[in-house]
Parts: C-alpha cells; sequence; structure tokens
C-alpha cells in the first residue's frame, strides 16, 4: 500500500495520472486537512507580512517625504545663515567706520581740553605771580616795620648796657680792690705754709734716706741670711752626716759592747774587779746616747729655723702645660725679685681675646711667689723642694700642705698623682725617715684619717661606709695639748709603706664614687688626708707628735663662671664659702706673724668653715702652711687664672703694684 501526502494541487495531477488506491483513504484526509490548515494558517500569515510590509513602505514612503522636507528646510535654513552671515560682515564693517569716527572725535576734544588746560594754566600762573609778589611786598613791608621795632628796641638795650658797664666797672674796680687786699693776705699764708712744707719736705727727704739705709741694711741682713741658710745647710749636711757617722760608730759600739760583755761574762769569774768594767761601759752608754741626743735636737732645731727661714707660709704657684696654640695660651712673665721671691707677671687682656697693647707696666698683673714652677716641671722637681716639710712633720711640728686653683687646673694631679703625687711621694719618704730614724733609736707610729669635707659636712673615706645618717662625724679639739680629732671616723694604724698607700688607693676610689653621686665630679669637696706622726726614744723617754696635712682643695671657680642653681649653687657657695675662710685664716696668721699686734689669735677666723676648724690646731704657731696655686695657662681659663692668683696673693700678701 502506498501513502502520499501531497498538496491538493499536486494530488489533483496525480489522480489525473495514476492513483487508484482509495484504501484507508480517511487518515490520509485527516492529514490533508491538517495540511490545509496548516497552509490556511501559513497564507493568513503571508498575508498578514504582506499587509505589514506595505504598511513598513508606506511608512517608509511617509519618512522620506519628511526627510526631504527636513532637506529643503536645511538648505533654507542654510541660506538663511549665510544671510545673517553677509549681515554681520555688514555691521562688523559699519562698527569699525562708527569706532574709527568716535576715536576722531574724541581726539578732537583732547587736543580742544589740551588747549584750554595751556590757556588756564597759563592764566593760573600770572595770577599766582602775581599774589607771591603782593604777599612778598606785605612781608617786607612787615619787616621793615620790625626791623625798625628792633632797632628802637635795640638802642634802648645798648642804652641800659652802656649803664649795667659803668655800674659793673665801679664794682669790678671795688672788687679788685677788695680782691687784690685778699690775695696779699693769702699770699703770705701760702708763702708761709710753702715754708712749712718745705720743712716737712726735708724731714720727709731724711726719713726717706734713713729708710733708704733701712733698706739697705735689710737687703744687706738678707743676704746675710742667705748666706747664714747656705751655712745652716751646710751645717745640717754635716750634722746628718755627723749622726749618720755616729750611728754608725754607735752600732759598731754597741757590737763591741756585745762582744766584750760575752767577754766579760768569761772573765768575770776569774776578774775580781769586774765592776769597774761594767761601770766604765754604763758611763760609754750614757755619753754615747747623750751625744745622740744633742746631735738630734741641734738638728731639728736647724731644719726648723732654716724651715722658718724659708717661709712658715708659702705660696707656690704651678702652671698646667698646655696643647693650645700660643695665640690661645695665657701670657705670662716671670723674673726673680731682690727679696728673692719670683714674680709672676700675667698680661692684661681686652674683651675680645686680645692683649692690652700699652708699652708700659700698666698692662701687666703682677704677683710674688716663693717659688713658681713652670709647665715643664716635673712632680719630683716639686716634691725636692717640700720634702724638707715631710722631715719637719717627722721632728713634732705641724704641716699643712695645700692645692688650691679652678676645676682641671692639676690639683689632684700635684697631690695625688699615682706615682710621683705629692701625698704618695710622701708616705714614701716618711717610712724612709721612719727606717732612718729607727738606727738613731727613735720608734714612730703613724696613723692615717683620710676624709672629704663636701657641702660643710665630713665623710670618712675608709673602712666600712657609715650609713647611719643620724652618726655625724664632728671635730673636737684638745685645747691643752693643742690636738684635734674628728668622731665616728676610721683612724688607721700605718704600719708600712705599702699599707699606707693601701689606705690612699682606697680613699681616692672612694672619694671618686661619693663623687659621682654626690656631684658630677671630684673637684665638689675638700679631700684632707692626715698623717700623725708620734716618735718615741725608749732610752730618753722623748716624745714627739707632727701631724702632716695633705689638702685637695674643692674646684675654686667663681659663682658668676659656674652659672650653678639649686643645689649645685648650695654647694658652690659651701665651697667659696670655705676657700675665702681659709685665706682669711692663713692672710690673718702671715699678719700675725710679720708682728701686726693687732691681729691676735681670737680674731683668727676658724670658726668659720669645717675645713679651718678642723686644721685649727695645724695652721699658725710653729706650724708650716704651703699652698699650691695652680693655674692653667689657657687663654679660655683667663679670668680663673687671674682669681686663683689673686686668692694666693691675698694668702700670703704677695701681690705687688700694678
Ligand atoms: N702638670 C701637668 N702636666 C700634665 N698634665 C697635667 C698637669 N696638671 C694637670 N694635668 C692634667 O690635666 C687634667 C686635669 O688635672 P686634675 O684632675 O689634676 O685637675 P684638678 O684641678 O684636680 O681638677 P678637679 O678639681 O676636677 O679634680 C688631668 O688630665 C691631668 O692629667
Amino acid at each position: 500500500m502506498e501513502y502520499y501526502i501531497t498538496s491538493p494541487s499536486k494530488r489533483r495531477k496525480r489522480s489525473s495520472r495514476r492513483f487508484s488506491v482509495v484504501m484507508a483513504e480517511q487518515p490520509v484526509n485527516n492529514i490533508y486537512d491538517s495540511i490545509r490548515t496548516e497552509m490556511e494558517e501559513q497564507n493568513r500569515k503571508l498575508y498578514q507580512q504582506q499587509q505589514e510590509e506595505r504598511e513598513l513602505q508606506t511608512q517608509i514612503n511617509k519618512l522620506e517625504f519628511r526627510n526631504r522636507l527636513r532637506h529643503d528646510e536645511l538648505d533654507k535654513l542654510q541660506g538663511e545663515i549665510r544671510h545673517w552671515e553677509g549681515q554681520i560682515k555688514v555691521l562688523e564693517d559699519k562698527k569699525s567706520a562708527s569706532i574709527d569716527e568716535v576715536k576722531g572725535y574724541h581726539q578732537k576734544e583732547l587736543e580742544q581740553l589740551r588747549s584750554t588746560y595751556d590757556q588756564e594754566n597759563e592764566q593760573l600762573m600770572i595770577e599766582t605771580a602775581q599774589k607771591i609778589e603782593t604777599t612778598l611786598d606785605a612781608i617786607q613791608k612787615k619787616e621793615e616795620e620790625e626791623k625798625e621795632n628792633l632797632l628802637v628796641e635795640c638802642n634802648n638795650l645798648m642804652d641800659q648796657l652802656d649803664k649795667f658797664d659803668k655800674e659793673t666797672n665801679q664794682k669790678m674796680i671795688k672788687y679788685k680792690e677788695s680782691t687784690h687786699k685778699k690775695i696779699i693776705g693769702f699770699k703770705g699764708e701760702i708763702d708761709r705754709r710753702i715754708n712749712d712744707m718745705q720743712v716737712q719736705l726735708d724731714q720727709l727727704d731724711q726719713l726717706f734716706n734713713d729708710k733708704q739705709r733701712e733698706k739697705n741694711q735689710w737687703v744687706e741682713q738678707e743676704s746675710k741670711v742667705e748666706t747664714e741658710s747656705k751655712i745652716l745647710k751646710l751645717k745640717l749636711t754635716t750634722l746628718t752626716n755627723k749622726l749618720h757617722a755616729k750611728t754608725t760608730y754607735c752600732s759598731q759600739l754597741e757590737h763591741r759592747v756585745t762582744l766584750a760583755s760575752e767577754r766579760n761574762n768569761e772573765f768575770r769569774t776569774t776578774i775580781p774587779n769586774i765592776s769597774m768594767v761594767d761601770d766604765l761601759k754604763a758611763k760609754t752608754n750614757q755619753l754615747y746616747h747623750r751625744d745622740i741626743e744633742m746631735a738630734d735636737n741641734i738638728r731639728k732645731q736647724k731644719h726648723n729655723q732654716l724651715q722658718d727661714l724659708k717661709g712658715t707660709i708659702r705660696v707656690y704657684c704651678r702652671i698646667k702645660p698646655s696643647s693650645m696654640s700660643l695665640q690661645k695660651q695665657t701670657q705670662f712673665e716671670q723674673k726673680l725679685m731682690e727679696n728673692g721671691k719670683q714674680q709672676l707677671s700675667i698680661l692684661k687682656k681686652d674683651n675680645d681675646d686680645s692683649y692690652t697693647h700699652q708699652r708700659n707696666n700698666t698692662n701687666k698683673h703682677n704677683f710674688s711667689f716663693d717659688k713658681i714652677f713652670q709647665p715643664t716641671e716635673s712632680n719630683d722637681t716639686i716634691f725636692e723642694e717640700i720634702s724638707q716639710l715631710i722631715q719637719t712633720a717627722m721632728d713634732g711640728y705641724n704641716v699643712c700642705i695645700f692645692a688650691y686653683g679652678q676645676t682641671g687646673s692639676g690639683k689632684t694631679y700635684t697631690m695625688s698623682l699615682k706615682n710621683n703625687g705629692m701625698i704618695p711621694l710622701s708616705i714614701l719618704k716618711i717610712f724612709d725617715d721612719v727606717n732612718q730614724a729607727k738606727l738613731g733609736g727613735w720608734e714612730y707610729e703613724i696613723t692615717g684619717e683620710f676624709v672629704q669635707i663636701y657641702n660643710e659636712t665630713i665623710h670618712d673615706l675608709i673602712g666600712p661606709s657609715n650609713t647611719n645618717v643620724n652618726v655625724k662625724c664632728e671635730i673636737k679639739h684638745d685645747e691643752i695639748n693643742g690636738t684635734t680629732m674628728i668622731t665616728n671616723i676610721n683612724k688607721v694604724k700605718l704600719t708600712s709603706k705599702n699599707e699606707a698607700l693601701k689606705y690612699l688607693a682606697e680613699a681616692d676610689k672612694r672619694r671618686a664614687t661619693a663623687s659621682t653621686k654626690l656631684n658630677e665630679n671630684s673637684s665638689r669637696s675638700h679631700s684632707i688626708y692626715i698623717f700623725r706622726i708620734t716618735g718615741k726614744r725608749n732610752d730618753t723617754n722623748q716624745t714627739i707628735l707632727g701631724t702632716l696635712n695633705l689638702i685637695d682643695l674643692a674646684g675654686s671657680e667663681r659663682l658668676a663662671s659656674s652659672q650653678a642653681t639649686g643645689s649645685r649653687l648650695r654647694e658652690t657657695q659651701a665651697i667659696n664659702k670655705s676657700l675665702s675662710s681659709l685665706g682669711d685664716v692663713i692672710y690673718n696668721l702671715s699678719l700675725q706673724q710679720k708682728g701686726n699686734s693687732m691681729v691676735h689669735s681670737q680674731h683668727i677666723p676658724y670658726r668659720n668653715s669645717k675645713l679651718t676648724y678642723l686644721l685649727k690646731n695645724s695652721l699658725g704657731g710653729t706650724s708650716k702652711t704651703l699652698m699650691f696655686a695652680n693655674v692653667s695657662s689657657e687663654l679660655k681659663d683667663y679670668n680663673e687664672t687671674l682669681n686663683s692668683l689673686r686668692f694666693a696673693s691675698k694668702v700670703n700678701a704677695t701681690k705687688l703694684a700694678q
């Protein structure tokens, strides 16, 4: 069976040709119907589309028409624009023509105005000149009137002056007459006075000659004293040699006596009158001790005399070396004076750090010292100068050696330098002398106290540090024995130089440590190392007690330059007070020693500071005092250097005329 699905037209064609099958016609009809419906639908849609197409075409036509209209309008508008551009051009041409016209008009007006102004100006000048002329005429008239008035006044005044002159002349004549009389009287009086003065002058001349003679005698005496001092020195050396020889001789004798006594013991049994030998031995011993004692006393006496001749208060100046160029150094000059002292001159400085260029003496400050140590001189050289004072302390006198100066001027270098500072060298000398003295029968005991004074309070520098603030270190003086003690401090027995040096190192270390706690550096406190030296001879029962005080003072900066405030200010004030008290005390003592009857011991202001009170028994009397004025040679320290030299000059009244 064949099934064909075709369109009705096709089916019609085919049926005409060959379709003969009519079997199952029903389903084919159905399909055909559905196809037909479908086709109708498709035809309807096609129709619709064609309809739409036609509508669209109509719209396109309409739009094209409108477009054409717009194009026409555009053309029209462009034509208008071109028309208006032509108009604008015409207007612009008109505008520039009218601007030129206005410009021309204004130019004309300006020229007109100018000519009017020139005319008016000319008119004004003419009027002003006329006014000036009129005013000048008026002024001239007025001046002439005033001149006339003045002339009249002047004539009146001249008349008055003439009258006054006449009166004055009369008065002058009278005054001259009376003055002349007075002058004659005065002249007489002056002549009388001149005569009196002449007499006084003669007397003064006489006095001057006497003083000159006295001075010459004094110079002679000085040279005699110097010669004597040299002789005494020689004698001292001879005596020391003799003492040494005697000591050796004595040892030999002792040896011989021991031998003899041994022999005596041997012969004692055989020789009946042995007691004679004992007597002889005793006498020899007695004589020997008497000789030794005498020699010893003479030596001490002579040594002390020599020290007194050198001065019981001595001031040495030490100049610290500087690495600065010469322009940055203070200029010093040194010369030997007639009285054996040395003069130190420091050139005056202007504010701009240059020197005053006057070629006379007024450009210098002059000071005199017992000795001046130049920057090149070493501690060993300096110790040679002071070593005799250690002997003086060993002989039972009190000695104080101070180092004074601004911070950094070399005080600690001078006093405490480890190997050859004055303190370590003094310790070595003390123990050398102790050993030497042993040969002469002397036994010495040395004790040491190491303290510092900070803000007027005493602190111990050795042993366990005392932390109890209630325990105060107080100064006690025994007025009868002339001794001094400090409570609550460690007093150590020094049996050898090594032990003494060990304590010294401990004290120096404690001072440095304390200084970092209390203040920035050691220079804010005074360190005082006291060596009490007790000597005893068992055979003669002689005892002596001397004290050696070695003091490194606090820096002497002035308040102004320290610029200190608060606790630092109080500290500086305490230092200044104690330093100035020390200056006052030594100054008064030097006056007293120069025989100034006005200064009695009660006037010495020991109590003004802890330092002077502590040293009360070691200053004055038979004591010896030596002060190093340490100064810097650097120009930046000029004012402090001058200050230190002034202090030193006060201490020993060593300043000379400027
Ligand atoms: N004569 C000298 N030769 C070489 N150097 C020196 C001399 N004097 C001082 N100095 C050096 O100068 C510096 C300051 O000296 P020193 O500490 O002795 O001064 P000071 O016056 O004791 O100061 P402070 O008060 O602060 O202790 C140190 O470095 C020291 O070595």
